[in-house]
């Protein structure tokens, strides 16, 4: 509301910000193509392919699956007061567990290696800190401290300790981030770390062929 003059000007433009702001919810499968540089200028070409994350979304993911060298899986770790748009009865985070837990253990995708992005961590700390109580949501959190670091620290290990548990193949390149991906610059040096990841993952199978 801050912004509604700028937003309803008539020469409008959406700047960056606004536009990572927007709730476009993704239909399907969407490809994106570009060529990232290296510091030797060498170019390599990357498919990003974006699926949608709701329930009637998810069917589309499997024709994918075979050929993708990483996968990066957001979860919503602000979202444990919340419940799915399209099942009230489901909380959103138990949601994103579970389907945390079927992804690690695909068979499929026993090759791939695996980032997970615990986001919104904003959104998060806001909540925390407006007295929004987890353990009234999740009750096995306990009487342990309410705040980001206690938490955000139970949701790491409780998603690292799923991944241990269930996952098709123990030696994949595996790493978790805390994020919040609408702070680009942040994010920008996330996705570098993501990178390395793949390419070493990548010259790991070249040199087992
Ligand atoms: N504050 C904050 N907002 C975020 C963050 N990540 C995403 N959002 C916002 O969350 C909303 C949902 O983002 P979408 O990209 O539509 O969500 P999605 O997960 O792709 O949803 P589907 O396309 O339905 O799978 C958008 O308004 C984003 O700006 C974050 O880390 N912090
Ligand atoms: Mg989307």
């Amino acid at each position: 509301m801050d912004e509604i003059s700028r937003i309803t000007a008539l020469r409008y433009f959406p700047t960056d910000q606004d536009v990572l702001k927007a709730r476009l919810k993704t239909m399907g499968v969407v490809e994106h193509s570009f060529i990232i540089y290296d510091a030797q200028r060498r170019g390599v070409n990357w498919k990003i392919y974006d699926v949608g994350g709701a329930r009637n979304q998810r069917h589309a993911w499997a024709p994918y699956f075979e050929d993708v060298n990483a996968v990066i899986f957001l979860a919503p770790i602000s979202a444990f007061d919340q419940v799915l748009a399209e099942d009230p009865t489901v909380n959103r985070l138990d949601d994103s567990m579970q389907l945390w837990k079927n992804l690690v253990s695909n068979k499929l995708l026993a090759n791939v290696s695996i980032v997970l992005f615990l986001n919104k961590i904003d959104l998060l700390q806001a909540k925390l800190k407006s007295g929004v109580r987890l353990n009234q949501y999740m009750p096995q959190y306990g009487s342990r401290s309410n705040d980001y670091a206690s938490v955000s620290e139970y949701f790491y290990n409780k998603f690292g300790a799923i991944h241990q548990e269930y996952t098709a193949r123990a030696d994949r390149e595996f790493k978790i981030h805390l994020t919040s991906v609408t702070d680009t610059q942040r994010t920008a040096k996330i996705i570098q770390s993501v990178r390395d990841i793949i390419i070493k993952a990548n010259l790991r199978s070249l040199h087992l062929m």
